[in-house]
Formats: structure tokens, sequence, C-alpha cells
């Protein structure tokens, strides 16, 4: 078994966590809370900035100019491509895209992206693989399996933005990045790829954590709860 599906096992019950999300379900029944769409837009702004400076990493890290040819196409394609499943919720909610940019991070995105760029700083490329690959790879999934359920319905509301995730193109980065995270991982100690499965592990989760975000229009405003914990 290569490491990479070694890891996909082991995150299998996060990723199922993800397909029964609500947000995700949402997405297949075409209902969605417009307020959450519209906070996962402007989180997913900010995150794609975030992405694409970890491609920039990896690209400060690598010795192979394939490799850096890859990680600037994939800038590319964020920068270019990305932003039609964005339009697609756009449209669904009425706003400008333009409206929805430059927002501060909510914590639990705020997190995922300090948690990527941790690896970015201090990791080696191969963990910076196994914290980036969750990113295409559990969208991809999504993709796949929401255009079996809604089929090739154009009039569904959001038939851009699954068939965009369920496209070849997704299904490529993911099979490559995976290469390069199996590659590296064939030479690396069982140190580092104890390291690795942690990244990937965790950015599964914050996947999954970008998800309920939206859905809950998380902020970092505190809200006074009715007395959980009493002082004394
Ligand atoms: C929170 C969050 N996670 C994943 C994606 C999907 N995505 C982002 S960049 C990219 C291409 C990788 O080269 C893909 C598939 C998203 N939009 N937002």
């Amino acid at each position: 078994m290569t490491f990479s599906t070694e890891l996909r096992k082991e995150a299998d019950s996060i990723y199922n966590a993800i397909f029964d999300h609500p947000f995700v379900r949402g997405l297949a029944k075409g209902d969605i809370p417009k307020g959450a769409v519209e906070h996962y837009v402007k989180a997913d702004f900010e995150y794609l900035n975030a992405f694409m400076h970890m491609y920039g990493l990896a690209i400060s890290k690598s010795s192979d100019r394939s490799d850096m040819d890859f990680y600037k196409q994939q800038i590319d394609f964020v920068l270019n491509s990305e932003i039609h499943p964005h339009n697609n919720l756009c449209q669904y909610i009425g706003i400008n895209y333009d409206d929805l940019q430059s927002y501060p991070l909510p914590p639990s995105a705020d997190h995922y992206i300090k948690h990527m760029k941790h690896y970015g700083h201090e990791g080696s490329l191969g963990e910076i693989l196994a914290a980036i690959l969750p990113c295409p790879w559990t969208y991809l999934e999504i993709g796949e399996r929401l255009i079996e359920e809604i089929g090739h319905d154009e009039a569904h509301p959001f038939y851009e933005w699954i068939a965009f995730y369920a496209e070849e193109g997704i299904r490529e980065t993911t099979d490559d990045i995976r290469k390069r995270l199996d590659d590296w991982a064939e030479g690396a100690s069982q140190r580092e790829k104890e390291a690795m499965k942690e990244a990937f592990i965790k950015s599964s989760q914050l996947e999954w954590g970008f998800w309920e975000m939206a859905y809950n229009e998380e902020s970092w405003e505190l809200v006074p709860r009715q007395a959980v914990t009493t002082y004394e």
C-alpha cells in the first residue's frame, strides 16, 4: 500500500464526516443558508491566498525544475480557475465577488492556514505536501460524490461548483501531489513519516472545521453565554 493510501485510510472517518456535513449536504440539495455561503466565500478567498503562499514555500524548498514548474502551474490554477466555483456561490447569494474579499479569517480558518504555514516555514517538502494534500483530495471526492448524486443537471444551483471539483484537472492535481508525497516518503525516516501523517490528519480535520466554520458563521466576536462556568 502506498503511503498516501495509508494516510487516506487513517483519515476515513474524517472524510465521511465531511461528506455528511450539512454544508456539503446543502450543496447536493441546492439549498444552503445564504449567510453560510457568504461566510464561506469570504474565508475561502483568503484561504486561497494562503494556499498560493504554500506553493511558493514549496518552490523555495525545491531543487528540481519540474517540481518548481508544477507548483508554479498550481499557483496559476488557483489564481485563474478557482474563481469559477466562487462565482457560482456569489450568484446563488446575489452578492458581487469583489465585495467578499479581504476579510479577516475566522478562528478555525485562521488555525488551518497557520497550521499549513507552520510546515511551510519549519517543515520538509514532504511535510508541506502532506499538509496541502487534503485540500484537493477532499474537494475531489466531494465533487465526484455530488456529481453522481445530482447527475449532469445544469439547472442545479451549484452545478458549476460541483462539476468544477469533479473535473479531471482536480484528480490530476491530487494524483500528482500524492505521487510526490509517496516518492518523498520512500526516502523518509520513520520520524519524518510520523510528522507527515500528523500534518495530513490535522489538515483533513481542519477541512471539516472549515465547513463547520462557514455553516456556523464563526467569528472572533465573543458572545456572552449563559453561565456555563461560574467564577468564584
Ligand atoms: C478550504 C478549502 N479547501 C480546499 C479547496 C479546494 N482547492 C483549493 S486550492 C485547490 C487546488 C490545489 O492546487 C483546491 C482543489 C478550497 N477551495 N477551500
